[in-house]
């Protein structure tokens, strides 16, 4: 793994299609600062986080709708949360993440600030299924990557506040981990589109 090069590393890239993409080319010094950021967390922390290959396509996906509010469950120490937040930088977005174990939580809070990202990310800290309660307002964007049983609570919940054409999209999605509930809900539902890429779905809501 690199460090300090100001690139994330490349090494977890898992997926087939990886070899036709190129490692992110920083636009300017913001984004260098907070793909270094990126570099120096998978270098020096383990935990799991989403592979660099998911965390642009969040960016990618949250910048080109124009994402005003993401919401993400389970940010661990902020990698997903960082390449979010390059998108929402870019949108005048914000992301509300929520994550349950308090070291990761801070740990998440200082990557943020490193990053640039502070006034763009606000991490809640406790039990999302509990936090989530007290979210209000209209979400473009969901990011699932907590715990995996909880998918389901987390949909039924952030399904009402999820605008016309918004997305929801959720990590750890394969014939293992995937939980069924969850997936007959976004798979059966006439309003909503689902495909499954690389681990990842993603499903429109599309009215
Ligand atoms: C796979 S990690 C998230 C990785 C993160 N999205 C990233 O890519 O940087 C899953 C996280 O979900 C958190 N988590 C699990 N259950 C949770 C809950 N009920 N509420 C909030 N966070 C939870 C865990 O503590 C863990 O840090």
């Amino acid at each position: 793994q690199q460090r300090g090069t100001g690139r994330a590393p490349s090494g977890d890239r898992s997926t087939g299609d990886i070899e036709l993409e190129k490692p992110p080319v920083p636009l300017d010094e913001f984004e260098q600062t907070a793909l270094k950021v990126l570099g120096d967390i998978q270098a020096n922390q383990a935990f799991r986080n989403v592979p660099e290959n998911d965390g642009r396509l969040l960016r990618i996906m949250a910048q080109s709708m124009g994402a005003k509010n993401v919401v993400e469950l389970g940010t661990s120490t902020g990698i997903s949360g960082i390449w979010l937040g390059l998108g929402l930088k870019e949108t005048g977005g914000h992301l509300t993440t929520y994550e349950i174990d308090s070291d990761r939580a801070a740990k998440a809070r200082e990557n943020f600030k490193r990053a640039g990202l502070s006034d763009v990310i606000t991490v809640v800290e406790g039990d999302a299924h509990e936090k989530l309660k007290d979210f209000t307002g209209t979400v473009d964007m969901v990011f699932l990557d907590a715990d995996k049983e909880g998918y389901i609570d987390y949909l039924n919940t952030l399904m009402p506040m999820l605008r016309p054409g918004g997305l929801i999209l959720a990590h750890n999605i394969n014939p293992r981990m995937a939980h069924p509930p969850f997936m007959e809900a976004i798979t059966t539902d006439p309003n909503l589109d689902t495909v499954v890429r690389g681990g990842m779905s993603i499903t429109l809501k599309k009215k």
